[in-house]
């Protein structure tokens, strides 16, 4: 069987499953589970779904771990990273991503463009390190890649760069003259670590197609691209982990440069079989610092008031963590789709206006809020310094002033309860039925998550997990 079918057999399979009575052994597991779970002499009592479900959740986390350590760049040298892939694979973009990671992580970053094949891949590749704040190398005039290629490296190895980046044209395996090029690329820069770009939603292709590059370059690692596409699960992931034997080492999510994830076997598996995301959710809320804010929770629980300042601190986590419709696709459970389309953009775009704005605010202004409605001269200086109208600066205000009428509730109230007096969904749901972040309404997603479950579980479920 082609392997990038398997997850979607596994799921149907798992579906049936759940709405039958009866287990059939004819439902497919027969390929994943083999003689690993002998139904027919199990006892009677015994939860035979749990144990298939489980045996089918390891089998496909061996499929999709090699067993290889990932690569791992040393710091203080230059670490040569090549990148390969069928054109329109997501290449350019996921160069940039990784340029953006490791930039951000404090490594010295550079990119380096040899696709002299596509027109435009010089002007993307540079647009991209200019929004990732790396340096860039290419050449307008420079036909031949390979020559692009170790002028880039030779260039940013002799300034001590140590992760270089360097972004190769894409090609079918068809094309062997390209395939050819490709290796003559890797026998010139040497690099230490070669990157297989894959996009997310290619069918039975994919273990050929991976197979093809392996054995012209030594790939190394693995990228699946495009996951936040809808319907796309990444079952050709197994192809190309089968035919390099590599590790995946990242997933893109998105057209951002930040939208890229760490790749996580179990999570990758769990998000295969529609089982949610738990793990990235606590990644991305532990990288946001949301955590790292205790003192100042405890001051606003002391206060039961949220000033502009506090505002301001929790936007500040919530852009780290990204758009909000890519964070509530990682909640199991939770139906993305009751979203609005672009909602997580548009949000994103307020909070940015919105911090803009607090930027332009004295020190005094943002720890007393109603220092505004005393006098309306303030919000026309506050418009005029943050370039942005009378009007938007009002619909700030008035945004926190929602935002602390629900939350200075919510703080009285965890103000001396035994658990952090923590209400659950349900009552927090009706709390903020107004509230909304760009065009997502925080009542309804509440809602959505089912009144059982209270906020303070979801943490313990969420370190549960780590
Ligand atoms: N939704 C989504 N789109 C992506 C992702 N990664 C890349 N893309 C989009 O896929 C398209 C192709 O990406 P490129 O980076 O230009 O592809 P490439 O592999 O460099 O293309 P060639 O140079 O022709 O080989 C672009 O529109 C990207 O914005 C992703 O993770 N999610």
């Amino acid at each position: 069987m082609v392997l990038s079918q398997l997850g979607g057999k596994i799921t149907n399979a798992l579906k049936k499953m759940a709405n039958s009575t009866v287990i059939d052994e004819s439902q497919n597991f027969g390929i994943i589970y083999g003689n690993k779970v002998d139904l027919a002499n199990m006892d009677s009592g015994t939860n035979k779904r749990k144990i298939i479900k489980q045996v089918v959740f390891d089998e496909l986390c061996k499929l999709v771990d090699p067993g290889v350590e990932p690569f791992k760049p040393v710091k203080g040298k230059p670490n040569i990273i090549m990148f390969v892939g069928l054109q329109g694979s997501g290449k350019t973009t996921t160069c940039s991503k990784m340029a953006y990671y490791y930039k951000n992580k404090g490594w010295k970053t550079s990119l380096v463009c040899a696709d002299t094949f596509r027109a435009g891949a010089y002007d993307q590749l540079k647009q991209n390190a200019t929004k990732a704040g790396v340096s860039f190398y290419g050449s307008y005039t420079e036909s031949d890649p390979v020559k692009a290629a170790k002028d880039g490296v030779t260039n940013f190895t002799i300034q001590d760069y140590e992760i270089i980046i360097v972004d190769t044209s894409g090609r079918h395996k068809q094309e062997k003259e390209l395939f050819q090029e490709m290796k003559q690329i890797s026998d010139v820069i040497k690099p230490n670590n070669v990157v297989f770009v894959m996009d997310g939603s290619i069918g039975q292709s994919a273990y050929d197609q991976a197979l093809a590059f392996h054995s012209t370059v030594p790939v190394g690692s693995v990228i699946i691209t495009k996951l936040d596409v809808k319907h796309t699960k990444g079952g050709g992931a197994l192809s190309a982990v089968a035919a390099t034997k590599s590790p995946i080492i990242f997933f893109g999510s998105g057209e951002h440069i930040y939208d890229l994830e760490l790749f996580d076997v179990k999570s990758f598996v769990g998000r295969l079989l529609g089982y949610g995301d738990f793990r990235q959710l606590f990644d991305k809320i532990q990288d946001s610092g949301i955590e790292d804010k205790a003192e100042l929770y405890e001051k606003m629980i002391e206060r039961g008031d949220i000033t502009l300042r506090d505002m301001y601190e929790q936007y500040k986590a919530l852009q780290k963590m990204g758009p909000m419709d890519k964070i509530m696709e990682l909640i199991p459970g939770f139906n993305a789709d009751l979203l609005p389309k672009g909602s997580g953009e548009e949000s994103q775009v307020r909070i940015h206006k919105y911090m803009c704005i607090m930027d332009s605010m004295t020190n005094k202004e943002l720890d007393n809020p109603k220092l505004f409605d005393q006098n309306s001269g303030r919000i026309s200086r506050v418009a005029r310094g943050s370039g942005h109208s009378i009007t938007v600066v009002k619909q700030m205000l008035e945004e926190h002033k929602r935002f602390s009428k629900v939350f200075g509730a919510m703080l009285k109230k965890m103000k001396g309860s035994k658990r952090g007096g923590m209400p659950n969904m349900n009552q927090l749901a009706r709390n903020m039925g107004n509230m909304n972040i760009g065009n997502i309404n925080i009542g309804n997603m509440l809602k959505n998550f089912g009144g059982g479950m209270d906020p303070s579980s979801l943490m313990k479920a969420m370190k549960g997990r780590k």
